[in-house]
């Protein structure tokens, strides 16, 4: 009898302690078997590599050391030019008379771009060999670019340019501040249409009492570095499903922008000049349904990102690369963004505790979330994938994101439930200053694009080889004496 009484007891405690004890290996698992962002010793090149899973292509960027690198799979470096790009763009041979392997990159920054990013001489047109085909700088207003943060060779042969200019922006500042220009460019380098941002402040949704915090950041505090609303994205549209099915506000030659000071991604009307569409930059008071759900969420401190989707889009905070998913890859005409999470906002964003940042893929008809990616997709900690700021997303024809951690310098290919199929991480550093008085060794990656193998001239070779991660857990530069772990 009493046995009987005691057995469910017995048989509950054990499951219990069975429980406890999967749960601790989880947890162990956890904490030593992924990455966090930068240790002092981890592998560079390329880390992990499923050829049949990944989509396989080069990879462009620039890197601190001021060249701009061509990638393969294996992270072999095909190809090289000795310009900085911010970032480089691959041409379209249809754009350069059928010739393959060009880009846009600046002409006169070299191994140190943060300091000079706002002030560059000169953007230009580079062949594969290096040879420049084009070039606008003195023609510029001033007689320097001063072109930082994108650049766009457009349909019409033209080139669209992101360019810092000084400012009196009314109701910011009484004296002059830099402000972002949008300028196109003609072959010959006549500018032939121009948009400036301070014009347009009315049109961003700051609140009134984020205009009264601009207003205080900048009537005290000295020039901050990229101005007040940083414009770090500015792409044209592309031809999309919206506009072909008569939604005039994402006619392909419109411009997409995103501000990393003041969290909003937007639409210009290239005929107008206007902002025809427009996320953030005050999400809460946008998408809770009602007075009482605002309350709640903006009086708790810490936002807590709901795992799954669809769901309405509940912020971004110092995001970059925010595009429209191109004609004929997965999810075309939905906006792809790498949201950062990073310190932005007038009046500041709230970020969490456990930092972490997101790929976003949002209907822009029904602002909705329909993809996320997280590092948690990925069974590690939210700070797992994190840059609080630069860095970008790219969606691939087999439906994969190429995603740049700018930050850590580390590229990484997801399949759509966040499996990690490739990774590199950028092995060329250079010492820089970045925001403080010393000198550090950096690996920093501003974009990084996918660039098909037909891109090349011919004969550019590429490897395609596994290459198979060991367990962090078990990975050790050397070995403990008597094989102890
Ligand atoms: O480290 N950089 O060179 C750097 C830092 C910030 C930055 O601006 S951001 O808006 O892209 O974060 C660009 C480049």
């Amino acid at each position: 009898m009493m046995l009987k009484s005691i057995l469910p007891r017995l048989r509950n405690i054990i499951l219990r302690l069975a429980a406890l004890l999967l749960l601790s290996v989880a947890l162990v698992n956890i904490a030593t078997g992924n990455a966090i962002a930068l240790p002092s010793v981890f592998p560079t090149g390329t880390t992990i590599y499923d050829p049949v899973r990944a989509y396989n292509s080069y990879v462009l960027f620039s890197a601190p050391d001021g060249n701009t690198h061509l990638i393969d799979m294996d992270g072999n470096e095909v190809h090289r030019w000795n310009k900085f790009g911010f970032p480089p763009e691959m041409l379209d041979p249809a754009q350069t008379n059928g010739e393959k392997g060009h880009i846009l990159v600046q002409l006169e920054n070299g191994i140190s771009p943060f300091g000079d990013i706002f002030a560059n001489q000169e953007v230009g047109e580079l062949d594969w060999n290096g040879t420049v085909v084009w070039r606008w700088g003195t023609q510029a207003p001033g007689g320097r670019a001063c072109q930082n943060h994108d650049i766009s060779r457009l349909p019409n042969g033209n080139t669209l340019l992101l360019t810092t200019i000084e400012h009196r922006v009314a109701g910011v500042s009484d004296r002059a501040i830099a402000d972002q220009k949008i300028v196109e460019v003609s072959k010959d380098g006549e500018i032939v249409w121009s948009w400036t941002a301070g014009d347009h402040l009315n049109e961003f949704g700051i609140s009134p009492r984020g205009r009264a915090l601009l207003r205080q950041a900048y009537s005290s505090s000295k020039q901050e570095f990229g101005g007040f609303l940083t414009l770090n994205d500015m792409q044209p549209v592309g031809p999309n499903p919206w506009f072909d099915a008569g939604d005039k506000r994402f006619a392909p030659d419109n411009i997409v922008i995103d501000s990393r000071e003041i969290s909003f991604i937007a639409i210009i009307d290239k005929q107008t000049g206007k902002i025809v569409w427009r996320l953030g930059p005050d999400y809460l008071t946008e998408n809770q349904q009602t007075q009482e759900a605002t309350a709640v969420a903006r009086t708790s401190l810490r936002p807590r990102f709901s795992l799954s989707t669809p769901r309405p889009v509940d912020q971004t905070s110092g995001q970059h690369d925010a595009h429209l998913i191109p004609q004929g890859l997965p999810g075309a005409g939905n906006l792809l963004v790498f949201d950062n999470e990073g310190p932005s906002g007038f009046p500041p964003t709230r970020l969490s505790v456990e930092p972490g940042s997101r790929i976003l893929e949002i209907d822009p008809q029904t602002k909705i979330i329909v993809w996320q990616y997280t590092g948690i997709d990925s069974d590690q900690p939210s700070w797992g994938f994190y840059s609080s700021f630069i860095s970008s997303a790219r969606r691939l024809p087999n439906g994969n994101t190429l995603i740049d951690e700018g930050m850590t310098g580390r590229l990484f290919q997801v399949t759509p439930s966040g499996e990690i199929v490739w990774e590199y991480v950028n092995p060329y550093y250079s010492r820089q200053k970045l925001d403080f008085d010393r000198e550090v060794s950096v690996n920093w990656v501003y974009r990084a694009q996918p660039i098909p193998y037909s891109w090349v001239p011919d004969n550019t070779p590429h490897t395609e080889a596994a290459i198979e991660p060991p367990q962090n857990s078990e990975f050790r530069v050397t070995q403990l004496p008597n094989g102890r772990q």
